[in-house]
This record gives structure tokens, sequence and C-alpha cells, in this order.
């Protein structure tokens, strides 16, 4: 199976410069907005469990240069006290960041998931013709995770690394400038560390990122095509697929871990010498008396405080990162706006007599080549258009373009005298009922599937919907009835009872036109026949478009319209079509003269068994 290529993100592949990454970050903290009162409170407790940690080393100086010095036991007790009340702060300030962190980072991560998922379902079909699902599905799963974790694990670290270098730094100074400069030597050491593994990180992350979308991708299609896979036993061909993206993403995983797992124990390594620095040069310091045991005691314990924040920065940088590209996944599609959107005076289409006017309209999808050219079509209300013609040759694009799936290019649709344009999609798309050849029924019940376009609708408005569809034929017979469960795009019904509960959806609606896509039938003579009795049905009184392939259809129909390489070559009715006899004759010979033969044959056959009984 081809896998589309995804156009629709091209940023995703191009690693942004240092403000574009900062607006993201920007917008990542923008998200915290909403949350500002558990935001704050966890920064708070953040703070105050740092300052907290930061007081032991000076309790510790004070305890060996007061306490010890001058043998005041009840110093000491009192130090112990202080240290122990401190240590238990500490802990009940830890516990109430880590807790208002993750649970903020769960709240954004619901209200990102709600706004990608509403953005989406306001997207329009050139945005999904374009798109990938098992993409899409990553980015509301991984990408969205990325960005949870990067808060607590990301940002309240960064925090903490920020003041406890700032307070530190200030501490070290106050109590020693030497051994404070010793210490700080780490700082542009660790910097330039960090800024060259974060920048090889990014575009890995990106990587991974794309890969896992990729991975989704694959199993979405195997999984959703298992029937084509299977009858054509290329299980085989699926799981080799499968097994290289899977490769892939771990060989780019593993990569990507392997740079910040070096990340960690250099930083530690640099701090370790430090450390040791601080102890030589300062115990030298010591012995000379220009400096007192305890404060030597308390810079090493800085120092080692520095490397609490320091031992986490390998993996705030990789949470920075992957939050990095999850953001910029997920505001790639929150920043696409739906290019088929509602005029700002847009009015509701009400109570309309089916009148549609195509007016030399032409129509290209997205920047390809035309596939419509100056087509005019005028339907009278409760007229039947039918379309004809070769296999794209655009009988479903001028249908998708009637409720404003896409927009024409040029020339304009008008419905009751309204451009399309100038009236709300909502209304629009209500007035025009679309039963499609390829139908999808969602994994619920038979009567939550007739009900679906009418939220509201009544028992006795679903069951005369199914009976019209002739849905009721086959569901009496179902242990279950309209309870029954359909499973996953119908998967438990027939061709033909998946097309009358689709007829039965359409017909709820009630809709004042009806655009069908009837254009191939895989189903037996019975069916068809049940069929096009919910069809005829349907039609009654409706203005409609039907890509036909049914010799009934398109004789009852009052305008035929027969269309070559997206041009209307022919139009008329039946008769007045085959006496041309141009393509409409040359189709009639190929496709519908055996029908109509068929129901000759068949007729004939009734009426000698109506004269058997007779005699
Ligand atoms: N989503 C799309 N994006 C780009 N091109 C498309 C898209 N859908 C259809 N086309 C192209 O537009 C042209 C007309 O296609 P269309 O589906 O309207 O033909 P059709 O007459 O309905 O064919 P069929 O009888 O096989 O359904 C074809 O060249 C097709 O490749």
């Amino acid at each position: 199976m081809p896998s589309k290529r995804v156009k629709l993100l091209p940023s995703m592949y191009v690693v942004n410069s240092w403000k574009a990454n900062l607006r993201i970050y920007m917008r990542i903290i923008g998200l915290l907005r909403p949350h500002w009162l558990p935001s704050v409170g966890s920064v708070v407790c953040l703070l105050l469990s740092t300052g907290l940690s930061l007081l032991v080393p000076w309790l510790l100086a004070w305890v060996i240069d007061v306490g010890i010095k001058h043998g005041r036991l009840g110093d000491l007790l009192l130090a112990a006290g202080a240290i122990l009340g401190a240590s238990a702060l500490r802990g009940g300030f830890a516990y109430g960041q880590g807790y208002l962190s993750q649970a903020v980072s769960c709240l954004v991560a619901y209200d990102l998931r709600d706004r990608v998922y509403d953005h989406l379902q306001t997207l329009s079909f050139s945005f999904h013709d374009e798109s990938e699902t098992g993409q899409l599905m990553s980015r509301m799963t991984v990408d969205i995770e990325a960005i949870r974790v990067f808060i607590p694990n990301g940002l309240l670290r960064a925090i903490v690394a920020i003041a406890t270098f700032g307070t530190v730094t200030i501490i070290l100074f106050e109590l020693d400038w030497r051994l404070a400069l010793i210490t700080l030597i780490c700082v542009p050491v660790l910097l330039f560390l960090t800024y060259q593994v974060a920048s090889r990180l990014r575009p890995l992350w990106l990587e991974v990122q794309n890969g896992a979308g990729e991975l989704g991708t694959v199993m979405q299609e195997s999984l959703s095509g298992v029937r084509v896979v299977k009858s054509f036993a290329r299980e085989d061909f699926e799981i080799k697929k499968f097994d290289e993206k899977n490769h892939q993403l771990r060989e780019l995983n593993l990569g990507a871990m392997r740079l910040s797992a070096w990340n960690q124990p250099l930083m530690v390594l640099v701090l370790n010498v430090v450390t040791v620095l601080v102890v030589w040069i300062g115990g030298i310091i010591v012995i000379n008396h220009n400096l007192s045991l305890g404060t030597l005691v308390a810079v090493t314990q800085y120092a080692l405080i520095l490397a609490t924040p320091v031992r986490t920065f390998g993996f705030m940088v990789t949470w920075f990162m992957r939050g990095l590209s999850g953001g910029t996944r997920i505001f790639d599609i929150l920043d696409t706006s739906p290019n088929i959107t509602d005029a700002p005076d847009a009015i509701a289409l009400k109570n309309i007599e089916g009148h549609v006017q195509l007016d030399h309209v032409s129509f290209a999808y997205g920047k390809g080549h035309e596939v419509l050219h100056d087509i005019t079509i005028e339907a009278k209300p409760g007229q039947i258009i039918a379309l004809l013609g070769a296999t794209g040759s655009g009988k479903s694009t001028i249908l998708h373009l009637l409720p404003r799936f896409y927009d024409v290019t040029k020339g304009q649709i008008l419905i009751d005298g309204k451009d399309v344009r100038e009236v709300t999609q909502a209304s629009l798309r209500r007035s025009i009922g679309l039963v499609l050849q390829d139908v999808f029924l969602f994994n619920a019940t038979l009567r939550e599937n007739i009900a679906y376009g009418v939220a509201n609708a009544t028992e006795e408005q679903i069951m005369a919907a199914a009976k019209i569809a002739r849905v009721d034929d086959f569901v009496k017979i179902l242990p279950d009835g309209y309870d029954t469960w359909v499973g996953e795009r119908g998967v438990t019904l027939s061709g033909g009872q998946k097309q009358r509960v689709a007829i039965a959806r359409t017909l709820l609606l009630n809709p004042q036109i009806l655009v069908l896509d009837d254009s191939t039938s895989s189903v037996d003579m019975e069916t068809e026949y049940l069929i096009q009795q919910a069809l005829d049905a349907v039609m009654q009184g409706r203005t409609t478009f039907v890509v036909a392939s049914r010799l009934r259809t398109i004789k009852n129909a009052d305008q035929i319209l027969v269309l070559d390489h997206g041009r209307i070559v022919e139009r008329g009715t039946h008769e007045s079509l085959l006496r041309l006899g141009g393509h409409y004759a040359h189709l009639y010979d190929l496709q519908l003269r055996e029908q109509e033969e068929f129901e000759m044959r068949t007729l004939s056959s009734e009426n000698d068994q109506k004269w058997e009984v007779v005699r």
C-alpha cells in the first residue's frame, strides 16, 4: 500500500532558529495560563524547598565554627533541630511541588488534546487529503506527552537550576570570593556542553517523533486494511514493512539516548573536578589560616548542591528538546487554518426549494491541474441529474463541490440563487444529503448509526427512515434488532446492508438536495433491487445529483450529463441521447444494454408465469 507523503507540515523537517524555538517555548508556557494558580503554587513550593536545602550548609558551617569550636553543646542541638526542621519542611514543599507540577502538566495535556482534536474537526478536506492518519494520531499522543513531561521535567527543573545557581553564586561570593570563582569555572563549561548536546539532540528527537508517526501510519494502514492484506496473502510484506520502520525508530531512539546518556556523566565529571579543586585550594587557604573550616565545608556542600540540578541537566536538555519537537509538530497543526471557512456575513440556508446551479465552474485540487472545466448545470427543484462518464472524468468531484468540501477555482455554485460561499457550512450541509459509494459506519448500534446526523431524532422518525430505506427487512432477523453493534466501519454488515443504513441515515436528515454516488455496485441482483427501491423512495420530491450506473436511475433522470476529461460533452434525456448516437450511446452499448436486456427477460418471464396462472 503506498503511503502518502506528508506535505502538510514542511517545517517539521526544518531545525528552527533560536528565536523560533524560543517562541515555541513561550507558547508552551502560555498553555499554563488557564492553570496559573497551581502553576504559581508549584513554583513557590519549588523555590521554598530549594531555599531550605540551601540553609543546611550554612547551618553546618555555623555548627563547626561556633558550636564545635567553642564546645557549645546547646548550639549543636539547636543546629541539629534546625537541620531536621528544614529537611522536614523541604520534604513537604517538594511533595507540593511534585504534585502540583504533575497535575498542571496533566491539565495542559488534556487541554491540548481537546484543542488539537477540535481543530482537526474544523480542517478542510484538502488538509485531510494530504495528512496521514498515523502521523496525526502520533501527534495526539506522543507529541502531547512530550509537551506534558517537558513541564515538570524540563521547565520546572530549569527554574530549580537557575534559582539554585543564582542563589549559590551569591552565597559563595559572600563566603569566599576565591572559592566562588573556582566553583563557577564550571558554568561556561557546562553551558558549552549543554549547547553542543542540545543542538545535536533537537534534530534527533524531531526524527524520533516523525519516525513514531510513520510507524503509526504503517500500523494504522495495515490494521484498517487487514482484509486486503489477508486476501492478497501479504502478511509477510506488512510484517517486513513494520519491522523496517520499527527498526529505524529503535536506532533513532538509541542514538538520541546515547547522546543524552553521554551528557550526564560529562557534566558530573566537570562538577567533581571543581569539587576537588575547591577542597584542594580551599584546604591550602584554611591551613594558611585565611579561611575557617566551617566555611570550607559550607563551600564544598554548596558545590555538591550545584551537582543536583547538574546531574539532571542531561535529562533536562532531553526534555527541552523533546518538548520543542513536540511543540513544533502540535503548533503546526493548530496554526493550519481551514481553507474553507464561513464568510463573516454568512447566512443560514433555510427552507430551500432545491434550485441548484453550477455556473461556469472550473476546479483544481490544491495546486494540481484543473480537473473540471467550465461546467454549467441547472437543476430545477425536484429534478434528477444523472452524471455519467469514464472513470476519472470528474463525476465525484462535482458532487464534492456541492456541499463545499472544496471551493471552486472559477465560476460559482448557487442554491436557490445564493452562492454556497455566502451561506454557513453547517446549514449548507444540513440541506444536502450525501450517500457515497464508500459507506462509512461508526462502531455503534444500527439505531445510533441511522440517527447520526440528527441528534434529537425520535424513535418513530428513525423507524420510518429505516422502513423506507429497506433497513427494516434485514434488521427483523437480527437477534438484537436495531441495538445490533455494527463493528468498526460496519464490518458485520454486508455491502448492500451498509448502503441501506447509509440511505436511512441521509433520509432522516430530510435534505432538500440529495447527492448520491452510486457509480459502482458490488451487490447481487436482489440487493440491487432493494437498494434501488430505497433510492427511488429517497429521491422523491428532492433535487438529486447522482453518479449513476443503474439503468433505471438513468432513465428516471430529467437530465443526463456525460462527462469526459472534466467537461460536459453531452446532455439530454435517455431517448434524446440514444438518438444522438454519441458518447452516451457508446456507454449504453458498453455498460447499460445488458441491464436493459436482463430487465426485458425478467419482465417477459414474469408475464409468461402470469399467463400460465391465467390458463
Ligand atoms: N483528493 C484528490 N486530490 C487530488 N486529485 C484528485 C482527488 N480526488 C480526485 N482527484 C483527481 O480528479 C480527477 C477526477 O476524479 P473523480 O474522482 O471526480 O472522477 P470520477 O469521474 O468520479 O471517477 P470514478 O468513476 O472512478 O469515481 C481524477 O484525475 C483524480 O485523479
